[in-house]
């Protein structure tokens, strides 16, 4: 954390990604699709993935219009079969993918006792679980060269808790990001960066059937999608190994068990039986 607040405060030199193939997960959401935008005016060609074609079309007739290759995949990311045959067909169609931004998430909003079995499944799948399919997809030709960029969208939750399935599956994806760092650190594949994302709320409507308190709510508004990606694609460039955005969320971090314990802190953030996903 000491490393990622320095780093923010420096102006580190942004590295050029210009011709570098990069897979986005997620690509037909709202944060996806920025994010594609924002990397094909680096000059990266595209692959992107999403569940919902349609909307990953919409994204790449956009990006399109920049001047960047893009190629499209349907795939559902809470399967991991699906996950590896699309894989290999990225290897056979476009090529080696040396940037993946694993953004991809849902939230099944329900409170633990109310929320059925599968629906909770689903978010540690596609929000966890994927990660490490996607990874043992791609690193393998990252580390042939020891050159490439795993990008982890977590979350604010995945730092402190409030949502059940949803901090879980976030704290199982900060976990990752934390122990594939140590793990390409120690086999000196210091050509492989990762970099880790940790929004707070973020005005994309996925966490649209939450209800953050009043005063809280007043104190930090949501985030701006755009905003999000933008300062993301900054700390991405400057090769930094993690963002919270905005920098508060670092010191709700470093203060979640003072908070654990203090009956104040409860309900800052409510769950109504809604949730978009479900
Ligand atoms: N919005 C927020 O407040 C915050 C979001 N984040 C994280 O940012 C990331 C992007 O969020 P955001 O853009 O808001 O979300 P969106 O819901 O707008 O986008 C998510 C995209 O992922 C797709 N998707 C869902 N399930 C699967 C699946 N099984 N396989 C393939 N694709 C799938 C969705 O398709 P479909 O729409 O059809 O389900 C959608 O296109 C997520 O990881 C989220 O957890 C982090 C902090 C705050
Ligand atoms: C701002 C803030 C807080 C609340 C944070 C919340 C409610 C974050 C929600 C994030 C979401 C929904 C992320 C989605 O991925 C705390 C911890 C009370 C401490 C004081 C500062």
């Amino acid at each position: 954390i000491l490393h990622a607040v320095i780093q923010t405060f420096l102006r580190p030199r942004l590295k050029c990604i210009e011709g570098e193939l990069c897979l986005i997960t997620g690509a037909g959401g709202a944060l996806g699709r920025l994010f594609a935008q924002e990397f094909a005016k680096e000059g990266a060609h595209l692959v992107l993935w999403d569940c919902n074609t349609a909307a990953n079309e919409q994204t790449a007739k956009v990006v399109r219009e920049l001047g960047v290759q893009v190629h499209t995949y349907t795939v559902d990311l809470s399967k991991r079969q699906n996950i590896y045959e699309t894989a290999d067909r990225v290897r056979a169609e476009v090529g080696e993918v040396s940037f993946l931004v694993n953004n991809a998430g849902v939230v099944a909003g329900r409170r633990l006792l109310d929320c059925p079995d599968e629906l909770l499944e689903r978010t540690l799948l596609v929000n966890c679980h994927a990660l490490f399919w996607m990874t043992k997809a791609f690193l393998p030709q990252m580390k042939a060269k020891n050159h490439g960029h795993i990008v982890t969208i977590a979350s604010a939750l995945g730092l402190f808790s409030t949502a059940c399935d949803y901090c879980a599956s976030k704290f199982g994806a900060v976990g990752f990001h934390e122990s594939l760092t140590h793990e390409l650190l120690a086999e000196d594949m210091d050509g492989i960066k990762t970099t880790l994302v940790c929004p707070y709320i973020v005005d994309t409507g996925m966490f649209a059937g939450c209800e953050i308190r009043k005063e809280l709510r007043s104190l930090i508004p949501p985030l701006e999608p755009l905003y999000t990606v933008q300062q993301s694609m900054k700390a991405i460039l400057a090769e930094q190994q993690m963002i919270c955005i905005p920098r508060l969320m670092y010191i709700a971090f470093l203060t979640r068990k003072q908070r654990l314990d203090n009956k104040k802190f409860k309900g800052n953030m409510q769950q109504k039986n809604i949730m978009h996903y479900v």
